[in-house]
């Protein structure tokens, strides 16, 4: 148990990690977020402790989450869940998650561009619209990303997300991620920890619970920390782990 009252990572457990708020420190931009070093080296280490049964689960996109934790790829769910790739690289079907009308991004650039502050993020199944330097402009933001979220409302939902607003997706779920990745080794068969600072984060630790498992909250368990967590991760990559048996696969 750690001093915070947290158990210490045990090796029949499959690990899933949000990225933004509990792995990394939150930045003033998406673009200005550090990865500390050292980091990159503990989820490698961590993950071999699991057998490779730790997984990123991000709202941010597939290329842009590999291009931060460069070299690893890992396995995780990647858009909210929208994009996957399993242990052994493969990368989800084709299609099966929509993305948004190129007219939304083109409307979204354009109602930025009046707005100084405002900073578009445009994923491959999603949209990120930021007013972190701009809160002024929230409420306008809002509505802006609502209206166009309502003119394909039965595929698409508005997220309000850390000083932003997101169009995801209905089906890009953290949960998603968690589903299809429990199916199958290295993760079939382990107890699900979910770690994640966010309301996005709850579907992912709900599906935990539901498989077994449970979640870690950065706010309630990490003092709200991010380098908490990663401090938890890299004493799982230096210590031996308790042994667990694990369940058939
Ligand atoms: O699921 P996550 O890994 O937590 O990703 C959620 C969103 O994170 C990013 O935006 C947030 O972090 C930025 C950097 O700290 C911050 O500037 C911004 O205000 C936050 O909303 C990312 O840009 C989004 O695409 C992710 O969905």
């Amino acid at each position: 148990m750690t001093s915070l009252g947290v158990p210490e990572i045990e090796a029949g457990w499959a690990l899933f990690l949000d990225l933004d708020g509990t792995l990394l420190d939150i930045a003033p931009r998406p673009d200005a977020v550090v990865v500390p070093a050292g980091l990159t080296g503990a989820l490698a280490g961590a993950a071999a402790r699991l057998g490779g049964a730790l997984a990123v689960v991000s709202g941010r996109a597939r290329a842009t989450v590999d291009a931060l934790l460069a070299p690893l790829t890992l396995p995780g769910g990647f858009g909210h869940g929208a994009e996957l790739r399993d242990a052994a690289g493969r990368l989800g079907e084709p299609g099966a998650v929509p993305a948004p009308p190129p007219h939304w991004a083109r409307a979204l650039e354009a109602f930025a561009a009046t707005r100084p502050g405002l900073l578009l993020e445009c994923k491959p199944h999603g949209l990120a619209l930021h007013y972190r330097a701009a809160p002024d402009h929230a409420a306008a933001a809002r509505a802006a990303m609502a209206a166009l979220a309502a003119e394909a409302a039965r595929d698409f939902e508005l997220l309000p997300a850390h000083m932003a607003f997101e169009i995801r997706p209905r089906v890009a779920t953290k949960a998603r991620a968690v589903a299809a990745l429990m199916a199958a080794p290295p993760f079939r068969g382990r107890r699900p920890v979910f770690v994640g600072d966010d309301v996005t984060d709850e579907d992912g630790m709900a599906e935990a619970r539901r498989r077994g498992g449970f979640g870690l909250h950065v706010g309630r368990d990490f003092a709200g920390d991010p380098a908490e967590v990663r401090a938890w991760l890299a004493r799982a990559a230096d210590a031996r782990m308790t042994e667990a048996p694990l369940a058939q696969s």
